[in-house]
């Protein structure tokens, strides 16, 4: 077959020169990379071969071997895998065909190429073997295809690559490293073996290196024809809890998300019972990129028996536990389960319900922890989980009604109080004597929501009001109705109802303020027609004049808000305008006479002024603007 000359992708030419000139530093994870193509390509073998054994040929033992010449430079890593045909040569090796991939390209400016740890997240895979290597060669022939169909690809790793057919025995891939100048450190049995060891041990295949004799007439270390096994080769979740320890959980996390800082938290269990599997989870101690991402590949790893079934395994972990990383092992899903069957199955869905039920309690045991000596840093993590995570957490409320009430549980808030980490429990236990309810208020930022008119009767009662500020915040909250008992409410929607937390004199006076303010009500809400549904005295506010509220059963500003942004329609349902009939802006509107425009403009500002202070866009801006002027010069 001719050699031909093809170019690489944009993309790959883009990932080649963040890959050579920003992971510098941190060099030896090529072999990290490439061991971890050699296995991934044996686990792809084992599963086709479910169906089709004839894949195995002669060679059923699959292995991942690592050779060096010091002589020729070159380093080769070889496997028995599933091996390329030339055109999935042409297609892998040239392009990037990863969606997440070529996104998270595309995102990274300048600044953040240089952050060897935000690379390393995603894994750079084949091409971080041009951080070491000046040019590469791949020699490959895929399962299933004769002998004269192999595949010789190879590149400088600069703008093109070249393919040729060849003729190969041996089933999979070797990759040949010609090592750059100054990279002879590499060129080492203990390097080698201390890389792999760093990085490779939990691969459960048998990686193999040469055996080693020191030849004291030659006066070196002379290789043998004998190979020896160098990692432990066994799946680290396989291994009982006691004989694992904390740093090889935590080198493994690394190796599995390729995130270099440590864990909050994990947890490894064996369950048994009418469904038989280990789990391995996971959380993170920081989100990626793509946490909004609610369609992108899930983070844990679905195996059967040890052999790798799939890594975008959604049906083991609900959506709103994606930042979830780790392993799960099935002792009884068939091996060749598809994606639609693991939808369907019962032990899946066991499976499911269980590890939720593991991460929930990891992060209870953080947030209320109860043992003396760590509950200070316990509760510091799931602060910090919080900051991360919360807002993912949130989605559960609305997803998952099976565990509302723990997901509740681990909610946090600011407060009127402190500015975050309000549990409900921590509300409920401050509120005040014969307060019933939960009060909330939804804004935009923090800011918004601590200087709502809205909050100012409850300031100065010293009653403690919830501050939600994020989006998810709404949509949460129509799911979720009350908490231990006590109902959950808006200040800004209804009428204010402190309950027995009002007095009957305040009642008796608030009423008789009402009913000789009505006459002025009817005129202000004869001026506000079409923009208010009604115009009230309330009691609910202190310092300011005005402020608006949402009917009952209405959505509130801030929700229709949030839908308008998110390109949705809300539907069309006006504000009541709550008036502060002690307020000396209130008492001048009320003095005005009868017919003159000044009674007009006085409201329309009122109105507009209450509307800007929870954080609303004015739809006539100018004209606001026009009668604020005409007042200050009347
Ligand atoms: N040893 C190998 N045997 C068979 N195919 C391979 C081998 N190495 C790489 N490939 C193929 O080349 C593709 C690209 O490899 P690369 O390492 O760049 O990305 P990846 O493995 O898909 O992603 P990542 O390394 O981030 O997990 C692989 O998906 C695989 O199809």
């Amino acid at each position: 077959m001719d050699k031909k000359t093809l170019s690489f992708q944009a993309e790959v030419k883009q990932l080649l020169h963040l890959v050579t000139h920003s992971l510098y530093s941190n060099k030896e994870i090529f072999l990290r990379e490439l061991v971890s193509n050699a296995s991934d390509a044996c686990d792809k073998l084992r599963f086709e071969a479910l169906d089709n054994a004839a894949l195995y040929e002669d060679a059923p033992n699959l292995e991942v071997r690592i050779s060096y010449d010091k002589d020729a430079r070159r380093i080769v890593i070889s496997d028995n895998g599933i091996g390329l045909s030339e055109t999935e040569a042409i297609e892998h090796l040239g392009t990037i065909a990863k969606s997440g991939t070529k996104e998270f390209m595309s995102k990274l400016d300048g600044e953040q190429a240089r952050d060897a740890n935000l690379i390393g997240q995603f894994g750079v895979g084949f091409y971080s073997g041009y951080i070491v290597a000046d040019r590469i060669t791949v020699e490959s022939r895929r399962a299933g295809l004769g002998a004269d169909q192999g595949v010789r690809w190879s590149s400088e790793g600069t703008g093109d690559f070249e393919v040729e057919g060849i003729h190969r025995e041996r089933r999979g891939t070797d990759v040949i490293l010609h090592l750059r100048e100054g990279e002879d450190e590499f060129l080492s049995l203990w390097r080698l073996k201390s890389i792999v060891g760093k990085y490779s041990d939990h691969i459960s295949l048998p990686i193999l290196m040469r055996k080693e004799e020191w030849d004291s007439e030659a006066g070196k270390h002379v290789q043998k024809d004998e190979w020896e096994t160098v990692n432990k080769a066994a799946a680290l979740w396989s291994r009982s809890k006691s004989d694992v320890t904390d740093a090889e959980y935590k080198a493994f996390y690394e190796q599995l998300t390729y995130d270099s800082t440590p864990p909050l938290s994990y947890t490894h269990n064996r369950v048994e019972g009418r469904s038989e599997y280990t789990q391995l989870l996971y959380i993170p101690a920081k989100a990626p990129f793509d946490l909004w991402n609610r369609d992108k590949r899930g983070g844990v790893k679905l195996y059967v028996k040890r052999v790798f079934i799939m890594d975008d395994a959604e049906a083991l972990m609900p959506v709103y536990l994606r930042f979830v990383k780790g392993v799960i092992d099935s002792a009884d899903l068939p091996l060749n389960v598809s994606r639609e069957l693991l939808q369907e199955s019962r032990d899946v869905k066991a499976i499911r319900e269980g590890s939720t039920k593991r991460v929930l309690s990891m992060l209870e045991s953080l947030a209320d922890s109860s043992d003396e000596q760590t509950a200070a840093d316990d509760k510091a993590r799931y602060a910090a989980f919080w900051k991360e995570f919360g807002s993912v957490l949130k989605e559960g409320i609305g997803e998952d009604h099976a565990n509302q009430e723990r997901l509740a549980k681990l909610l946090r808030f600011a407060s009127t109080q402190a500015d975050e980490g309000v549990s409900f429990a921590d509300y409920v236990a401050r509120m005040k004597e014969g307060q019933e309810v939960i009060y909330y208020i939804t804004a935009d930022t923090l800011a918004a929501a601590k200087n709502s008119p809205q909050l100012e009767i409850f300031k100065k009662k010293g009653i403690e009001v919830l501050l939600l500020t994020d989006r998810v915040d709404e949509w949460m909250l129509s799911h979720l109705h009350e908490f231990d008992g006590h109902e959950l409410q808006s200040v800004a929607k209804g009428a204010v109802d402190l309950g027995k937390l009002q007095d009957e004199d305040e009642k008796k006076q608030a009423e008789a303020a009402a009913e000789s303010f009505k006459p002025t009500l009817e005129r202000i809400q004869k001026a506000l027609e079409g923009r208010a549904k009604e115009v009230r005295v309330t009691t609910r506010l202190v310092d300011s004049p005005a402020c608006l509220v949402a009917e009952e059963g209405d959505m509130s500003g801030h929700l229709a808000r949030l839908l308008k942004q998110a390109g949705q329609s809300a539907p069309a349902s006006q504000p009541v305008l709550e008036i502060n009939a002690e307020h000396a802006l209130v008492r001048k509107l009320a003095a005005i006479p009868d017919g003159e425009a000044r009674f007009d403009d006085l409201s329309q500002v009122l109105f507009d002024n209450a509307l800007l202070a929870e954080g609303g866009h004015l739809e006539d801006p100018a004209a606001h603007v026009r009668r604020i002027q005409a007042l200050l010069l009347a």
